[in-house]
């Protein structure tokens, strides 16, 4: 198979701080893989290295057999978390700009940006201007910005941030059809629920490395649990309790069901409301995903999830969407073009 993004012990540092301590990855032709990590764990660090906007400390990155950045940068689609877009282009002069930087001919160029807006369902909105666009719209045009080469990987960073439900859905619905044209993607987010729906595979970046891959089909496919908060249990009420079958398991004042089905929970509530103790709350188990993440961002075992008493990583602990920098994709076609140098990234002194 393929390897479209390989990268061995690369380190990189910001002044004295270190944020990447020796990242591996790799990432094979057609596959949806996924990046996550806590605030500041250097996801969009990984992403300009493979981009060549910054260089490593150490270690090496090949995209496609190749470790020439500057050469494979043109094979790259990049959408970045927030583009600086310029808003007195109308969206079909904005594409034709960019094509036109990308050297595509302006028959082809036409073509594709009517394929891109159809797929981004921006058809409509072909000659208004960006500056009447909404969030949602603007981030469907970045991905057909970063489409415009037909690029053989494309790198995403957090594509919903900012987006409301609808914006979010909508954005979903549109990276599941890029799936299907089979591009190499590498997506960066602080949404598993992002990543259990698009991704092939997931990284958990952490304490400068990828501490943790996960098959995501394979977690998704794990079956829920259900978390009962009661009122206090005694030691003869639990033991009934876990008499049920090894899929219950308590503790003073709760009781999992893992995995569960109605039927073990109707046999546990019969107990408890016979036993006249109070139900305080009945809920799903946080996803499979969820608590790999938070045990292995916490530095905890990952093994025998399944089994694993009760999680009491409150819900609250989940990481919320950075702030990140702005980068223009102009900025990168300009690198591409050999138009301006990477200076304030590429000397190392940032
Ligand atoms: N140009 C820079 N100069 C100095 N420090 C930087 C620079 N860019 C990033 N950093 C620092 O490096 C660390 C990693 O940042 P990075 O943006 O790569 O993380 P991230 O995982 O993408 O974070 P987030 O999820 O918050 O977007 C952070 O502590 C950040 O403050």
């Amino acid at each position: 198979m393929t390897e479209v993004i390989v990268v061995e012990g690369l380190t990189k540092r910001y002044g004295h701080v270190s944020v990447l301590r020796g990242v591996n990855l790799r990432v094979v032709a057609g596959e949806v893989y996924g990046l996550i990590g806590p605030n500041g764990a250097g996801k969009s660090t990984l992403i300009h290295l493979l981009l060549g906007f910054l260089y490593p400390d150490s270690g090496r990155i090949r995209i496609l057999g190749s470790a020439d950045l500057d050469a494979q940068r043109r094979l790259i689609g990049y959408v970045p978390e927030r583009q600086r877009y310029h808003t007195h282009y109308t969206a079909l002069e904005y594409l034709t700009f960019l094509g036109q930087f990308d050297g595509i001919p302006l028959e082809r160029l036409r073509q594709r940006i009517d394929e891109l807006l159809e797929l981004t369902g921006l058809t409509a909105m072909a000659n208004r201007y960006l500056r009447t666009f909404s969030k949602g719209m603007l981030q469907r045009l970045g991905i057909a910005q970063a489409l415009l080469t037909d690029p053989d990987l494309l790198l995403i960073d957090e594509p919903t941030s900012g987006l409301d439900l609808d914006g979010q859905r909508e954005l979903l619905t549109l990276l599941k059809d890029v799936r299907q044209r089979g591009h190499t993607v590498l997506l960066c987010t602080h949404r598993l629920a992002e990543v259990e729906y698009l991704c092939d595979r997931v990284g958990i970046l952490t304490e400068g490395k990828i501490m943790r891959e996960v098959n995501v089909p394979e977690v998704r496919q794990l079956p829920g649990s259900m978390v009962i908060q009661t009122g206090p249990l005694d030691l003869a009420l639990r033991q009934r309790l876990e008499m049920i079958g090894p899929e219950v398991q308590t503790d003073e004042q709760t009781v999992l069901i893992s995995p569960h089905t109605p039927e073990l929970q109707a046999k546990v509530l019969h107990i408890l409301l016979e036993a006249n103790i109070s139900i305080n709350v009945l809920e799903p188990q946080m996803s499979h995903l969820m608590q790999i993440y938070l045990r292995t961002v916490s530095g905890q075992p990952t093994d025998n999830l399944g089994a694993s008493p009760v999680t009491r990583i409150s819900l609250r602990d989940t990481p919320q969407p950075p702030p990140t920098d702005e980068i223009d994709p102009i900025l990168k076609r300009l690198l591409q073009s050999g138009g301006i140098n990477s200076t304030g990234s590429k000397d190392g002194k940032q």
